[in-house]
């Protein structure tokens, strides 16, 4: 991304919103916050409109995908909002029989393991995902000067889905196939890397002002084995969508040994977990990057002045920064309590208020 020049995309307002700010490593009003799986989960409103419609089709109707992803901007007063979806969307829009059981997480129905299953994953097309298009119309419009992050699942995050068939706890069939046979593997993170890509331009041609590549479970891998195996589809897929200069931030569960690599793929903004204080983060990712965490989603279980404690740490530790966006270090709980959220949102605004 080059800071110096303005892209087409988001109107004025937008653009100059202390989210897209902090991203571009540009002087901020106030630390901006959002929190990953912020829409969602535990808020009252949610499991009201959600009654009775699976989680897949409820991604497929563009008014409750708007009701959804605007629902935390208006209750916690965040600074982004995130596009109501899921990383396996693309991968159902393409025809893969896949679900999402409550409780436990995407279920494939046939594992992709050969270069016959492979063959089953065709490109993603604008038409596949219509419905992405329309509901991003309708919140750009409703969200006024808020910026939309659009997202999608990173090439090594999916594949570990597609190839055990369901959540993983040691990923060991998607390890065997990265070991075993690499030069499928390298072809199926291709692919995947395509797929997301595609999936990722379908978000900012309308109307996304930034997006984020989850690679959730990369923290599984090695540094040599991620810089191998999984760094150049990564990286492939920041390349898709470099020329529209949205800020491009790459968030994972455990990389405190990756955090290098992982800017080094592309990303603009990186994405830290709980276990690296942000200012060792900053020395291991190196300058010309900003920084977005990351604060333990499981603080939020204890009292209001434990959170204000920790979070106090947070800000401390990002004093030094080039740009911090503030979130947690992975997604919101299930079970949070949303007025612990609106508290530290006001928080994190207040203290760092210029
Ligand atoms: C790994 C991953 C997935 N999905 C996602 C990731 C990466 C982020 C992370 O690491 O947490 C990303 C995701 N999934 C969802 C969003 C929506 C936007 C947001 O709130 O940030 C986002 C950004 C909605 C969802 N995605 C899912 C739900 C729950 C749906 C339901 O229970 O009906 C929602 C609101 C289902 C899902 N989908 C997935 C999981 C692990 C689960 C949870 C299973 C469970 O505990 O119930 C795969």
């Amino acid at each position: 991304m080059n800071a110096n020049v303005r892209p087409s995309g988001p109107p004025t307002q937008t653009y100059d919103s202390a989210f897209l700010k902090a991203c571009r490593r540009e002087p901020v009003p106030h630390t901006p916050v959002w929190f990953m799986r912020q829409a969602g989960r535990s808020l009252p409103e949610y499991l009201k409109v959600r009654e009775g419609i699976p989680m897949l089709e409820s991604c497929m109707r563009p008014e409750l995908v708007t009701e959804i992803t605007l629902q935390p901007v208006r209750r916690h007063k965040v600074d982004a909002a995130i596009y109501f979806s899921d990383i396996v969307v693309p991968l159902k829009a393409i025809g893969v029989d896949l679900d999402i059981k409550p409780g436990v997480g995407p279920v494939v129905a046939e594992p992709i393991r050969t270069r016959a299953d492979l063959e089953r994953l065709r490109d993603l097309t604008p038409e596949d995902v219509h419905y992405v298009t329309e509901a991003i119309g309708m919140l750009t419009a409703e969200l006024g000067e808020t910026p939309l992050i659009g997202f999608a699942g990173a090439p090594f995050t999916l594949a570990s889905y597609l190839v055990e068939g369901g959540p993983s706890r040691n990923h060991e069939h998607t390890k065997a196939l990265m070991y075993g046979d690499p030069q499928l593997w390298a072809d199926l993170l291709d692919r995947l890397a395509e797929i997301t890509g595609a999936f990722l331009k379908v978000q900012i041609e309308a109307g996304a002002s930034a997006v984020q590549l989850f690679d959730s479970w990369v923290g599984a891998l090695a540094p040599a084995d991620y810089r191998r195996s999984v760094m150049p589809a990564s990286a492939k897929v920041f390349r898709e969508v470099e020329k529209y200069g949205v800020p491009r931030i790459h968030f994972g569960v455990g990389t405190g040994e990756l955090l290098g690599l992982m800017g080094e793929a592309g990303a603009d903004v990186v994405g830290v977990d709980w276990r690296v204080p942000l200012d060792e983060a900053a020395r291991r990712v190196g300058p010309g990057k900003a920084l977005q965490g990351n604060l333990d989603p499981a603080v939020l279980f204890s009292t209001p002045e434990a959170v204000e404690t920790k979070t106090r740490e947070v800000l401390d530790a990002a004093a030094g920064l080039e740009g911090h966006v503030f979130n947690l270090g992975h997604g919101v709980l299930p079970t949070t309590d949303p007025d612990a959220l609106t508290r530290l949102v006001d928080y994190v605004h207040t203290q760092t208020a210029r």
